[in-house]
């Protein structure tokens, strides 16, 4: 089996002058110093090989230096970190740097640094260039990033002649034409207008079914989270709120603060048919007979048009077996935003 790309253990991060220190008496007091900052406590979590896995929350919530954690940038103050089944911690700094050229392909930043007196072509070839890779094999690979993006017939250009989303794509890009199989994106699409961020999103959801890497991204944007994430982290004061797909977090929110956050998801786009379902029992075996099927992947739309002409609903897997019913009360709650 692939080892898990990324796995914390505990993970706490402290801006202070003596970080431990710090930590042991925020533990013991619930208190910090003048001049210490919380980042992170207590991480744990996960992310798969090849998804998409959202770190969300409202600014200073930790979401970038949780980032900066996950990629050895920042050493965790207390806890463990395993990348490609690699313990940080046990690394020099040599080591640890050859195993984020390896692993990771980058970030991309909101305002990303572009190289302003490069092409779009030579900005994109920029980083196997400083790894040595021969020019015409980075000119190639750097092509081939761009057509992938959609500029390819914007190789020439500098970045100052490209409007904000094709110099966010170019920054993509970038990123993209590393080996790394993991993609880190921090707030990337946020400069944008709300039309070119949409397109932005649809573009990498697109590309993530091509290029098949792993991707963690940063956002304070609950739309965005659930339209990306296939699974998301939320996080509050540093602490890790809920993490789940989409429909787990809107259906069933672990707290009166995750309720809240997501008070305001679009519910007939997120909510699928798996989660608003009970099970079988929940209705008498005569309410199932000659009920209608609707897939467990099904959409609510879709679930409510269906209930909409009376009767109970029978959830089925792929293969057709029953998973659990769902009555016209269930769509009715789902919709209103009740349990
Ligand atoms: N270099 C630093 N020194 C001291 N405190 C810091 C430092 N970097 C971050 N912090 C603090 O750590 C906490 C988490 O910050 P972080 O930047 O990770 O949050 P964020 O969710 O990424 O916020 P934003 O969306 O505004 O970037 C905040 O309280 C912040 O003030």
């Amino acid at each position: 089996m692939m080892a898990k790309p990324i796995v914390l253990e505990g993970v706490s991060k402290l801006y202070a002058p003596r970080p431990a220190q710090a930590l042991r008496r925020f533990y013991s007091s619930g208190r910090l110093q003048p001049g210490e900052h919380l980042g992170v406590l207590g991480v744990s979590l996960h992310v798969e090989p090849g998804e998409t896995f959202v770190l969300m929350g409202h600014s200073g919530s930790g979401k970038s230096t949780l980032l900066r954690l996950l990629n050895g940038l920042y050493r965790p103050t207390a806890g463990r970190v395993t990348v490609m089944g690699t313990d940080l911690g046990q690394l020099n700094r040599t080591q640890l740097v050859r195993l984020r050229r390896r692993v990771f392909c980058g970030m991309v930043f909101q305002g990303f640094a572009l190289l302003p007196h490069r092409s779009a072509l030579e900005n994109v070839a920029f980083g196997l260039e400083l790894q040595g890779v021969p020019r015409p094999v980075r000119l190639e690979r750097a092509r081939e990033a761009l057509a992938l993006v959609g500029l390819g017939e914007r190789e020439r250009a500098l970045p100052a002649a490209l409007s904000g989303g094709q110099q966010q794509r170019l920054g993509l890009a970038r990123a993209l034409v590393m080996d790394g199989d993991v993609l880190l994106m921090d707030e990337p699409f946020s400069a944008l207008d709300p039309v070119t961020r949409r397109e932005l999103q649809g573009e990498l959801l697109r590309l993530r079914a091509r290029v098949r890497k792993t991707i963690v991204f940063v956002t304070h944007d609950l739309s965005e989270a659930l339209r990306l994430g296939d699974r998301i982290a939320l996080l509050k004061e540093g602490r890790v709120q809920q993490i789940g797909r989409p429909e787990e977090i809107v259906a069933k929110p672990a707290n009166a603060y995750v309720a809240d956050f997501v008070a305001g998801a679009d519910r007939q786009a997120v909510l699928r048919a798996r989660s608003i379902m009970t099970p079988p029992e929940a209705v008498g075996g005569a309410a199932l007979a000659g009920a209608r099927t609707v897939a467990a992947d099904a959409p609510l739309s879709e679930v409510a048009r269906l209930a909409a002409t009376g009767g109970v609903l029978s959830v089925v897997g792929d293969a057709g077996q029953p998973l659990g019913v769902i009555t016209q009360r269930d769509v009715l709650l789902a919709l209103a935003g009740g349990a």
